[in-house]
């Protein structure tokens, strides 16, 4: 049996000032950095294998921390993938690690217009219904931006090729991620509809743990 852990990243500066994010790339916030101790804190006895980050700061950065509370010898290593950076990044083959590859099939959805602008202020201007439907449906994009499915279909064949190949690998894995492309992920992996994924919301710095097994995702706990 494999672990699958996906965890959203602590809370960032915009998160705190109720700002439409997106791609805008923001770093957590003080609380965020808690957050992401915290969480480090709760998965320390987990032997984490490999971990996936989106390429925004806020869900590297969580990574990070996270990763420093873990009760393990094995080194985290960030992946370079390319020229110089890759191959100077050498080092001797007895070390252990736990490599943190930064994949922008992971990336939260594009919010387009909305970013950096206020949730509140947008739902008091739009409406409420308008802004949840912008938030929180399916297939309503924001204003040039992207719809949940248009999020689901960057993230999941990623999610389906890379994740499951190492969990069927009996590896356990980490996902520090976005509310949003959390969400595709969770649609796929419990199998909700277009209306039961509109209610779920992901919190910042929470370990969400599946256990894998015979190809099913089972027995999910918040941590
Ligand atoms: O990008 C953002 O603003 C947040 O990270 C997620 O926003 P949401 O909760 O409005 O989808």
């Amino acid at each position: 049996m494999s672990h699958l852990i996906l965890i959203r990243h602590g809370q960032s500066i915009w998160n705190d000032k109720n700002l439409f994010t997106g791609w805008v790339d923001i770093p957590l916030s003080q609380k965020g950095i808690f957050e992401a101790l915290n969480a480090g804190e709760k998965l320390s006895k987990f032997n984490i294998d490999i971990v996936y980050t989106s390429k925004l700061a806020r869900a590297i950065q969580t990574a990070l921390i996270l990763l420093s509370k873990l009760d393990t010898q094995k080194t985290p290593v960030i992946i370079h993938t390319k020229g110089k950076m890759k191959k100077w990044s050498n080092y001797a083959s007895s070390i252990e690690i736990i490599p943190i590859i930064q994949k922008k099939e992971l990336n939260e959805r594009y919010y387009g217009t909305l970013q950096g602008l206020n949730k509140k202020e947008v739902g008091l201007k739009y409406g409420e219904q308008q802004l949840k439907l912008w938030r929180r449906s399916f297939d309503v994009a924001p204003p040039g931006g992207e719809s949940l499915k248009d999020n689901l279909k960057r993230t999941l064949p990623f999610f389906k090729q890379k994740v499951v190949e190492q969990l069927e690998d009996g590896k356990d894995v980490l996902i520090v991620a976005h509310g949003n492309s959390l969400r595709a992920i969770t649609k796929y992996i419990e199998n909700l509809d277009e209306n039961q994924i509109i209610k779920v919301e992901i919190p910042t710095g929470t370990p969400i743990v599946y256990n894998y097994e015979n190809k099913i995702f089972k027995d999910k706990v918040i941590l």
